[in-house]
């Protein structure tokens, strides 16, 4: 039964400084290493081992990744770093307070900057200090201005189909470490989640999240690691 194993990154320093991060580049804190270090322990010691792994462009993915396979004993495996399972791009929010943007604009509308299945942040200014469009890592690559969840899901889910499916069609047992939204894209589609209920699902930092798959990969099961 191929299993497919999700994971948010640890706590990022704009996780813990309260800003919107999106597709910029932070680093996990020390508290998110220690997150993710004790993900893979808990890989190892319920003997859950991935052999194919995925990741994110993004430093604090890519780091979450590697702590999770160090303590799973693991870090030799196979990993694809691809741009597409990249945080949705928080458009003109980047950087901001969440809580000051809140007091600002009230709090209805930043719920639906944050959550709303298609209403996207504002765009990112031109020459604004938050744009990548120049960054080396994405050459050749439209860097968007901003995106909702269904623009995160329309480079997400075929990501997913061209590479991680056929992998665990293939019998790997695959990890993919990457970001809130980018994996609330993934779980859409495996659980089938509609639209309007997808505005309510929250994926913590550092938690594995196991999908047992059937050959068709149809979800058979979905759960926490820590609560079996
Ligand atoms: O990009 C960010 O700011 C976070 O990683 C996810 O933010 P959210 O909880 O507002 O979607």
């Amino acid at each position: 039964m191929p299993r497919l194993i999700l994971v948010r990154h640890g706590q990022s320093q704009w996780n813990l400084e309260n800003r919107f991060t999106g597709w910029w580049d932070v680093d996990v804190t020390e508290k998110g290493a220690a997150e993710a270090l004790a993900a893979g322990a808990l890989l190892k010691e319920k003997g859950l081992l991935p052999t194919l792994a995925f990741t994110s462009v993004q430093t604090r993915a890519i780091k979450t990744l590697h702590y999770v396979l160090e303590a799973a004993g693991r870090l030799w495996i196979p990993e694809t770093k691809d741009w597409r399972l990249n945080e949705r791009h928080y458009g003109g929010l980047t950087g901001l307070d969440k809580a000051e943007t809140a007091a600002k604009h009230g709090e209805d509308q930043v719920k639906i900057w944050r959550r709303s299945f298609d209403t996207p942040p504002p765009p990112l200014d031109k020459g604004s200090e938050f744009d990548l469009s120049g960054d080396p890592r994405y050459a050749g690559i439209d860097v968007p201005a901003t995106e909702s969840l269904k623009d995160t899901i329309a480079r997400v889910l075929p990501f997913y189909e061209a590479a991680i499916a056929p992998a665990l069609k293939a019998g790997e047992t695959v990890i993919v470490a990457a970001h809130g939204n980018s994996l609330r894209a993934l779980v859409k589609h495996l659980s089938g989640i509609s639209d309007a209920e997808i505005t309510g699902l929250e994926i913590p930092t550092g938690q594995p999240i196991v999908y047992e798959l059937d050959d068709s990969l149809v979800a058979v099961d979905r759960y926490y690691l820590s609560e079996r």
